[in-house]
């Protein structure tokens, strides 16, 4: 029989709207820390419980960002009548346990990306969802920006043709990291997993007929990790694209700078060009093609929400405020899925992460820089 998400909508308790969605934590570290910060300033939504391994580290979280109740196990938050959706921000190595562990009980998740470390992972996740009838979304906030939808606007109207190509750079600066972070873990650090899917997530949204014919990786790698990586893939395109030739998707990710972190999706009548930081867009421009080397530009702003924080560790993460609202909508509406980023989402991205990582890691060519972090 299928599992009717637990919502107590109507419900009402002194002080709290009666569609508030209840959110419950599962770890206390530094990206629960913004989302509970998010959730915090956004309507609609609060945070009921946390959980951590110690139960210490749970007590300190709740009484920093003001939770009322801790559970001293992840498995009894899981089970708490008093929350509607479960927020898993473990590093990615667990997200796979505690995502069973929470669609098994019934308990709606949004999981952190990447959901898992393949995409045969993803797909059992996402087969237990569909079964449990229990709403399941990877934490890929960028697609719940306003900037997304009036991007997929311009997309599915033509204004700028069907895209040939998308072309994204993503680098951040990891030279400071400590060598104990998460970041260097030989099972889930590198930079494919932690921001290749920021831009292959593109694919799905420019060539939503088409499918991953192939991809080609080669990178650089740091202590053992992937640290620089370029990457290029090709979508055959589904039959009602007006145009002949293979979509193409190319990319390069870094640790090792601050880059501009910029999206280009090319048309054949024109552009988009999504201005850095593209993971928290905010800028469009739409550039029409008048012949060559010359076009008009529209640009189209979409600032953060207010932020009444100012301090978080990852940059824009008040902007999760978009995914919260996106999810307590689907939840609210009883959906097992999110619109912005679907199932199907999660699993063609999680095919190019493989084919990525399967070529990076073994690629015996690679230049490998084995230092110690400072
Ligand atoms: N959407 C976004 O913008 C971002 C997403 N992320 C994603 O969030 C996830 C967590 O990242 P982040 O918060 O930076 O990570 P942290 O290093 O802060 O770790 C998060 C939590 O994971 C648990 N944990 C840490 N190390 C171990 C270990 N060795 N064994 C078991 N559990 C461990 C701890 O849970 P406990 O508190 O219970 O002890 C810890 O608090 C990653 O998947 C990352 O990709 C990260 C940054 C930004
Ligand atoms: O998910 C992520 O996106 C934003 C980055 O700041 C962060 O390090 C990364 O994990």
């Amino acid at each position: 029989m299928a599992i009717v998400p637990t919502l107590r909508l109507l419900s009402t308790a002194a002080g709290r709207p009666s569609n508030s969605i209840r959110w419950g934590i599962l770890s206390a570290g530094r990206i629960s820390s913004d989302y509970v910060q998010a959730i915090r300033a956004s309507d609609g939504a609060e945070v009921t419980a946390i959980a951590a391994r110690s139960p210490d580290a749970a007590q300190i979280f709740a009484d920093k960002h003001c939770i009322p109740k801790i559970y001293s196990s992840y498995s009894e938050l899981i089970r708490s009548p008093d929350i509607d959706v479960v927020y898993i921000g473990t590093i990615a190595d667990h997200h796979v346990q505690w995502t069973k562990e929470a669609l098994l009980a019934g308990k709606p998740v949004v999981c952190e990306k990447p959901m898992a470390l393949s995409s045969v992972e993803v797909g059992e996740l996402v087969d237990l969802a569909n079964e449990r009838n229990v709403f399941l979304m990877e934490g890929m906030w960028t697609r719940c920006f306003p900037a997304m939808k009036k991007l997929r606007l311009i997309i599915s109207s033509d204004e700028i043709g069907p895209i040939v190509y998308i072309q994204g750079d993503f680098g951040y600066s990891m030279a400071n990291i400590p060598p104990n972070d998460r970041h260097w873990m030989p099972s889930s650090g590198g930079v494919t997993l932690d921001i290749g899917m920021y831009i292959a997530q593109f694919g799905s949204l420019a060539f939503p007929n088409g499918r991953v014919k192939h991809v080609h990786a080669t990178g650089n790698k740091m202590n053992g990790v992937d640290y620089s990586v370029m990457a290029s893939v090709m979508y055959q395109r589904g039959g009602d694209e007006m145009v002949d030739q293979d979509g193409m998707m190319q990319f390069v990710l870094t640790g090792a700078a601050n880059t501009e972190e910029r999206v280009v999706l090319q048309g054949t009548k024109g552009r988009v060009v999504i201005d850095g930081p593209f993971h928290i867009p905010q800028r469009l421009r739409v550039c029409h093609d008048l012949g060559r080397g010359e076009s008009n530009e529209t640009v189209y702003n979409f600032p953060l929400p207010e932020d009444p924080f100012g301090t978080w560790n990852n940059p824009g993460s008040i902007g999760f405020i978009h995914q919260i609202n996106e999810v307590g909508n689907a939840l609210r509406e009883g959906k097992t899925q999110c619109d912005c980023f679907t199932w199907s989402d999660s699993l063609e991205v999680a095919r190019i992460i493989d084919d990525v990582l399967v070529q990076v890691r073994s690629d015996k060519d690679l230049q490998s820089i084995d230092q110690e972090v400072a």
